[in-house]
């Protein structure tokens, strides 16, 4: 295997604009309140679920790059833990991770004013555990949610499931399914649609899980599958990804179907390239940033695929896969990404002004519009 890597320009995005240094949200980080403020306004994405079942461990696994075995040592979170990712990703939303043990529909707990600035609602549950409990958790969680924001996306993780066969995972899916729906069909709320994901903080599930939740958020969608799908079929790529750098959460892909595989090895360039970059691409005394818009990199494998890494926006990375034979045209490859890249900036730029021209309060439907990190023009 042979890697070119190109070093970033340390200063090409200006001091205030680059990554955190260490890559992560040390800075930025959330903080920790009692309740929830009501001049937050910024769309959120809600971790709910019994006590143990992964929460905090799904939220510092994907978005603080904390090793999965490191969850281990996690203390039960008392309070609500509020994290504001906009600053380091694509992804301008807030999680908020609850937990377990309170119980939000004390009269004293404002949930209207949560549900209503509510993008998405992921219900954890553990499928280790016995699940009855959490399923009439869930159950009453949801539909108090949805009778607040219907438009809520409502998500649910079957978690740890690393420790089930392929069978037991296989049943489990289909028993949880199967109940969680009857009981919305008993409390006539059939119209709540749920999604159910297997999931675990020990593979890339819980990455394509969370990238599922995100992308339901972008209102962009289509758009940019269009462009991917215009763009590998010009340039003679087998699968392209378009990852927020710092999750590695896939925001769009072609539409062409997503192999696990073809997803982790992408991730894992990331990592590589970040980690090279983080070594050896940043000045002698640690300023600059490990990824910035010189970013690239190629990957040759031993069997004739080529993996290839551009920078899109400060946040965004495109990770093509293809063929040795097709990298040859390298140059008509370059000339339709620069086309791609201007595109990408133009459908985000004008969302920012969309959003920005609009006073329309958090909570209607243009929140889903507002949930995502434009590209400055500055950094264009
Ligand atoms: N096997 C396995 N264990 C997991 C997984 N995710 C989390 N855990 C473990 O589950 C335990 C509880 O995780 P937490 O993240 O603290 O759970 P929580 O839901 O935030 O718990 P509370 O803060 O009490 O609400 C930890 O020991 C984690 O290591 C997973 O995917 N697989």
């Amino acid at each position: 295997m042979s890697i070119q890597y190109e070093a970033p320009l340390a200063d090409s995005y200006g001091v205030a604009d680059s990554f955190p240094k260490d890559f992560g949200y040390g800075e930025e980080e959330g903080d920790i309140e009692d309740s929830p403020s009501p001049s937050d306004s910024k769309p959120r994405i809600l971790l709910m679920g019994l006590r143990r079942s992964g929460k905090s461990s799904i939220q510092k696994v994907v978005f603080h790059k904390m090793s999965p075995n490191e969850t281990l040592f996690l203390e039960s979170t008392n309070k609500i833990y509020k994290d504001d990712i906009s600053s380091s990703s694509f992804v301008n939303f807030q999680i908020w991770d609850f937990p377990g043990q309170v119980d939000f529909f004390d009269p004293t707990f404002d949930y209207e004013m949560i549900f209503r600035g509510t993008g998405a609602l992921i219900f954890v549950i553990d499928a280790q555990d016995d699940y009855v409990e959490a399923l009439g958790r869930l159950h009453l969680t949801v539909s108090r949610a949805y009778r607040v924001n219907p438009e809520i996306n409502f998500e649910v993780f079957i978690h740890k499931v690393d420790g089930l066969s392929d069978d037991h995972k296989i049943e489990t899916q289909r028993d949880i399914h199967q109940r969680a729906n009857d009981d919305l069909a008993d409390a006539s709320l059939e119209k709540l649609h749920l999604s159910f994901y297997l999931t675990s903080i020990y593979d890339h599930s819980i990455f394509e899980a969370f990238s599922k939740v995100v992308q339901k958020l972008i209102p962009q969608l289509p758009t940019l599958e269009n462009l991917l799908n215009i763009f590998i079929s010009n340039s003679g790529i087998e699968k392209a990804f378009l990852f927020d750098v710092v999750s590695k959460i896939y925001i769009a892909t072609d539409s062409s179907p997503v192999d696990m595989q073809s997803y982790e090895l992408c991730c894992d360039m990331i990592d590589v390239v970040i980690d090279v970059s983080c070594i050896y691409g940043l000045k002698e005394d640690g300023s600059g940033s490990a990824y910035d818009k010189e970013s690239m990199a190629i990957i040759k494998l031993n069997n004739t695929t080529v993996l290839y890494l551009k920078e899109v926006t400060r946040f965004l990375a495109l990770v093509c896969i293809l063929r040795e034979e097709s990298f040859e045209r390298k140059g008509l490859i370059d000339y339709n990404f620069h086309c791609f890249r201007k595109a990408i900036h133009e459908v985000f730029e004008v969302g920012v002004s969309t959003s920005r021209t609009s006073n329309q309060p958090i909570g209607t439907p243009l929140m889903k519009t507002v949930a995502l990190n434009g590209t400055p023009r500055s950094t264009v």
